[in-house]
């Protein structure tokens, strides 16, 4: 699961995924490495089960901080979003390799309005319509890919019998689509199961639903600091009624707090309301961080860029952290440590779907599991929940 941070030129995704990327710990043992440049690790941040439950910690593949775990999320910068990137244009190529990767994007635009469809400076320029822009780029693209063999494809399907929803995304793997995304998308508009039967505005209205499951976008309105406050209102009201969840958020102002913290000037908990000075700093700093106070957590409550990322990882991509354990009374592992590991699975996962994520072997020999906080067995289709702490029993190997 990796989240795609994206927009057109000068709106402050550069400054997004730096400060979303810049994280003062360092886990040993990460899911994953990060091998291109421009991907790199961010954190999801949610409540720890010990918060509820009084227990202390030592967390392995997360980190824990005041109550809170910092879950490593894979992000990726992806350049060159411009007019016409699906057929190439500018970084085209590279900008759709990015955009396959990313299950889900943070479209960062820039809510004061200064920056105009291209990237340059203006004075009136409305955000809602970078909104459209990014929506039919990502739209033509996929579209350019069914429509390319439509015909044949779909005389296909008809003749062989095969699985519509299933056939199409045989067809569009490459971008992650799945036979349920498919699926969806058909019955929600009603499509006939004829696809020779589809019109060109069929075909289109399908690619924007399958759109909408496949790369979920939730929007960053940047520069919020420096924006009125009509503008973001505006914003906000304008992207919800498009089915968006738009958050005003300072990628600079974050960025700023965050060197401060790594730099031990300050304490600071990314998404937070407030920072803590530590010591001493120039006056100069001082009042940069004595202005993000006042300009950016006083008025909107935080930066808004951790709020971003948790809402794609927790709500976009409905994740949910779930911590395995061995021993479901002291809620620890084979060598006691406390909830050492935490996992994100898709909403509607099972505990078998928790035991293979630890372990291949632990999946196929899974028996059952119990649920620490109940201390109950729980059924072959027991629904993973936010927090759970699951003890996974296995037949001996
Ligand atoms: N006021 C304000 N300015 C910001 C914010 N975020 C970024 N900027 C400024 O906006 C300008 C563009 O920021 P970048 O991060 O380089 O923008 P970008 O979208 O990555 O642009 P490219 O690198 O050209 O793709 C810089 O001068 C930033 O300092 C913010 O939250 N508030």
């Amino acid at each position: 699961m990796e989240i795609g941070v994206v927009g057109k030129p000068n709106v402050g995704k550069s400054t997004f995924f730096s400060a979303a990327t810049l994280v003062d710990v360092q886990i040993a043992n990460y899911p994953f490495t990060t091998i291109d440049a421009n991907v790199g690790v961010t954190y999801a941040i949610a409540e720890h089960p010990c918060k509820e439950l009084g227990c202390t910690p030592n967390p392995q593949n997360y980190e824990y901080r005041e109550g809170k775990s910092l879950i490593p999320i894979k992000m990726i910068d992806v350049a060159g979003l411009v007019p016409g990137a699906h057929e190439g244009r500018g970084l085209g190529n590279k900008f759709l390799d990015d955009l396959r990767m990313a299950s889900a994007l943070i479209h960062v635009v820039d809510a004061t309005g200064k920056t105009d469809a291209e990237g340059q400076p203006t004075d009136h320029h409305d955000p809602v319509e970078d909104i459209e822009f990014l929506e039919r780029e990502i739209d033509y693209w996929i579209y350019g890919i069914l429509r390319k063999n439509w015909d044949k494809f779909s005389k296909r399907i008809k003749l062989q019998h095969l699985k519509l929803a299933q056939a199409i995304a045989d067809q569009l793997t490459g971008i992650g689509v799945t036979e349920e995304d498919a699926f969806e998308a058909i019955h929600k508009l009603g499509l006939d199961n004829d696809p020779t039967k589809w019109s060109d505005e069929d075909l289109f209205n399908f690619v924007r639903e399958l759109r909408k499951v496949n790369k979920p976008i939730i929007i960053a309105a940047n520069k919020a600091d420096a924006a009125a406050d009509a503008q973001i209102e505006r914003l906000i009201k304008k992207g919800r009624s498009r089915g968006y969840i738009v958050i005003p958020t300072s990628a600079a102002a974050e960025l700023t707090l965050r060197k401060a913290a790594k730099a031990g000037f300050i304490d600071y908990v990314p998404g937070s309301s407030d920072f803590k000075i530590l010591k001493k700093m120039s006056p100069k700093q001082e009042k940069a961080l004595e202005l993000i106070r006042e300009r950016v957590l006083n008025r909107f409550g935080s930066t808004g860029v951790q709020e971003v990322i948790n809402t794609a990882t927790f709500e976009l991509l409905n994740l949910v952290p779930v911590y395995p354990v061995e021993d479901e009374h002291k809620l620890t592992d084979q060598f006691g440590n406390v909830l050492p590991h935490v996992h994100l699975l898709p909403k509607g996962s099972t505990p078998r779907d928790l035991a293979y994520k630890v372990h291949t072997d632990l999946g196929k020999t899974f028996l059952y599991a119990v649920n620490a906080r109940t201390h109950r067995r729980v059924g072959e289709d027991y629904e993973l929940q936010f927090n759970d702490i699951i003890k996974i029993v296995a037949t001996a190997r």
